[in-house]
């Protein structure tokens, strides 16, 4: 038997992320930071009487890996989620049949993007949507403007978002989309050329009952108000076909701050299966934007003490904390006046910056002394040496408020002490929870309150860490939420793909 095969036979109860050196060093040579190197064994939790890992999941595997060799990403969160659920085809060994479906997206755009920068110069982008998976309604998930857009972190996105959305309890299918496009540093009116010339081609390819995209780094209010007013132009219709709108144009209230709510709220539901509350707790948040801001104003509302913010320039540590007010100055520096979060520290003396600093195997942030740790950037942020870190300052949760910020390693890690670690799928699902939310007000033509959006959002949360603590209990494995989210997730798809004849 291989290292790949003999490595598989330790179970799926070993967790996402399970380092397999084997299957790793013959079929990933271009691995994604954090890809897993180590060998099997020390920091690795084991659970007796678990499956083995199928031929049907080794087979799903390699031909991801096979198919789009260079897409480590993509890779990555594939395993993260096979490894976990091959109990469920001891149960229902016909549902694995569906392992090839699930990794495949149904459809994948690719197109070119001319605009006009301020100076009258052509310049031409690359944007992308990928449509993974419509077994539980249309494509649903977010747009991402960002430099590093290519299609291995689409489609890993893409993939996250199809059990995302399952664990919602909302009727929504799995898409991402975005382009290699850097708003930073551009006008208004240079972005709203880009949104236009963008939306122009996706117009084609989304609609209200096709694909519903949102936003994601580096789209916000602004890019999505100016991506409607483009698809309206286009098509000559009013209709929900993006989320995380304006208010004034058929957005929900609480969309903004569901990502970053919904991570609190469940992060409060861990803390209560050790009959504890985030009050007094100290809290290290990384990132500044959408899912930072709100996270951090939830947590001081909720009495813990948020101490740490970053960008992709370096962190700020304040000892006092980030109270309400300071907050409002980072949203005001970081949302209008587009700044770096090193202002932050020239304004409070209470506060320092460190610059980031790229050659060093550790980021100094995770090195701060903290209860409960919330990783709101991007992915692969949490490293191995990070995790140790964490562990080592007396880290009780971890909650991914970014998509997969933690490395494979950092989370076998973060397991193996005992640290109640949250994956993303689950723990910031809140925004695309809200989403379906701003959806359905859409196609009722009202709108609800801020109280009962918020509320509606605190239920799912709860519902969504009910599902996968339940489900981890279910399939052996208690308090790996891990597990138990890609369990539920994926049962839910993969009913409705085999009701629906796939
Ligand atoms: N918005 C939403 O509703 C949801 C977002 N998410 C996930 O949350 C994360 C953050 O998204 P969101 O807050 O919306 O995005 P924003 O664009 O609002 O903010 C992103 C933040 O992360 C920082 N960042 C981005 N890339 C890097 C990098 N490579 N290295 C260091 N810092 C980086 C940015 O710094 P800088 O400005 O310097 O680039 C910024 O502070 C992403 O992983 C996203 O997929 C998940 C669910 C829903
Ligand atoms: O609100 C949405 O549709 C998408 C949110 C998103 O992109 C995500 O959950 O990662």
């Amino acid at each position: 038997m291989g290292e790949m095969a003999s490595s598989w036979m330790m179970g799926a109860a070993q967790l996402r992320r399970v380092a397999v050196s084997g299957w790793n060093a013959r079929w990933a040579p271009n691995a994604a930071r954090g890809w897993p190197l180590a060998p099997m064994g020390a920091g690795v939790l084991h659970a007796k009487g678990m499956a083995t890992m199928g031929p049907a999941v080794t087979a799903a595997l390699e031909g991801v890996v096979k198919r789009d060799p260079d897409q480590p990403e993509f890779h990555q969160a594939v395993r993260e989620v096979l490894e976990t659920i091959s109990p469920v085809f001891d149960r229902h060994p016909a549902m694995a049949e569906l392992l090839p479906l699930i990794t495949e997206p149904e459809r994948v755009i690719q197109f070119r993007v001319p605009w006009r920068d301020r100076n009258g110069n052509l310049q031409v982008n690359r944007g992308y949507r990928v449509q993974m998976n419509s077994a539980l309604g249309p494509y649903k998930g977010g747009l991402r403007f960002h430099p590093s857009v290519n299609l291995s972190i689409l489609k890993f996105l893409a993939f996250e978002q199809v059990f995302k959305n399952s664990l919602t309890t909302l009727p929504m299918g799995g898409g991402k989309g975005g382009a290699n496009f850097d708003p930073k540093g551009k006008s208004d009116l240079e972005v709203m050329a880009f949104c236009q010339s963008f939306m122009t081609e996706l117009s084609r390819h989304i609609g209200q009952f096709t694909d519903v995209p949102a936003g994601d780094i580096g789209v916000g209010g602004r890019e999505i108000g100016f991506m409607f007013g483009q698809y309206k132009k286009v098509r000559n219709e009013f209709v929900g076909v993006l989320t995380g709108k304006g208010i004034e144009y058929g957005g929900s209230l609480i969309r903004p701050e569901a990502t970053g709510y919904g991570l609190v709220y469940f992060v409060q539901e861990m803390l209560a299966t050790k009959s504890s509350s985030l009050k007094g707790k100290t809290v290290l948040v990384s990132g500044s934007g959408n899912v930072a801001q709100y996270a951090t104003e939830k947590v001081t509302q909720l009495g813990g003490k948020v101490v740490t913010l970053s960008d992709s320039s370096g962190f700020i540590y304040d000892k006092d904390g980030i109270d309400a007010e300071k907050l409002a100055f980072v949203m005001d520096l970081k949302n209008v006046k587009r700044g770096r979060i090193e202002e932050y520290a020239k304004k409070y003396r209470s506060a320092t910056f460190e610059a980031k600093d790229a050659s060093k195997a550790h980021n100094p942030l995770w090195a701060v002394k903290a209860d409960v740790a919330l990783p709101c950037a991007t992915q692969n942020e949490v490293m191995e040496e990070d995790a140790k870190n964490l562990v080592a300052g007396g880290v009780q949760v971890v909650g991914e408020g970014a998509n997969m910020p933690c490395s494979i390693q950092a989370t076998n890690t973060l397991l193996a002490n005992k640290v109640l670690f949250a994956p993303g799928k689950a723990s910031n699902a809140g925004g695309v929870a809200c989403s379906g939310l701003e959806m359905s007000q859409n196609s009722l033509r009202l709108s609800w309150t801020r109280e009962d959006v918020d509320s509606r959002l605190h239920n799912i949360m709860k519902e969504i860490h009910h599902a996968a603590y339940s489900t981890a209990e279910e399939y052996g494995a208690p308090g790996n939420y891990v597990v138990g989210s890609n369990i539920a997730g994926f049962l839910k798809v993969a009913r409705a793909m085999n009701q629906q004849g796939a």
